[in-house]
């Protein structure tokens, strides 16, 4: 569906608008939520020219099924406090909107200055709370996707690229 040149473009461009945001900025927290951002953070830290922390938190909606639990469970949370910080908060994906609406609020409790989100993909069709991030790389259909951290059952988060899962006798990305 997305090929990784693309996904490596769109993140130069996302990275001059954030710079832009944040420039000035002493320290900006990235936090990114486990498990599927990690290779997207790991991409976007190294093209952003500022100085930053990384950090990292859990949580999870979905464990190993297709569908949202809508109830967004923390299963590790920040090392640091947040309070007086710049905060930008990295998700692979948004889809009903229950995992980033829950995130930020809860990351909004603790008082940084500054808290904005990015998600390399949106799929606006299915959202179920109001949310949408400050920055997205790429608005996609309902398909289930997988690839560049983002799994099916755990299977082929270390594709290089977005790929919607055929649902045959197997599952197969294309
Ligand atoms: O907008 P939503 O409907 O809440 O869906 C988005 C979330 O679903 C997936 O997480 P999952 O719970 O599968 O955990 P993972 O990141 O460890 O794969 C994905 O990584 C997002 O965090
Ligand atoms: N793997 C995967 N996880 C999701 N979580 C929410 N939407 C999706 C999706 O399209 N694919």
């Amino acid at each position: 569906m997305i090929s990784a040149k693309s996904i490596a473009a769109r993140i130069e461009t996302l990275c001059r608008e954030i710079q832009a945001e944040f420039g000035g900025t002493e320290k900006l927290v990235v936090v990114g939520l486990l498990r599927g951002s990690f290779i997207f953070i790991a991409d976007l830290v190294r093209e952003l020219d500022l100085p930053v922390e990384v950090d990292f938190l859990e949580a999870s909606s979905y464990g190993n099924s297709m569908k949202s639990s809508r109830e967004v469970r923390i299963l590790k949370d920040l090392r640091s406090g947040i309070e007086g910080r710049d905060v930008l908060v990295v998700e692979d994906i948004v889809d009903t909107g229950h995992t980033l609406h829950h995130v930020t609020a809860l990351l909004r409790s603790r008082n940084p200055v500054r808290l904005k989100s990015i998600a390399l993909l949106d799929k606006p069709t299915r959202r179920e709370v109001d949310f949408r991030a400050d920055w997205i790389g790429f608005e996609i259909p309902d398909e289930f996707v997988v690839g560049y951290g983002i799994d099916y059952a755990q299977r082929n988060r270390n594709l290089p690229y977005i790929g919607k899962v055929r649902f045959v006798d197997d599952v197969t990305a294309t």
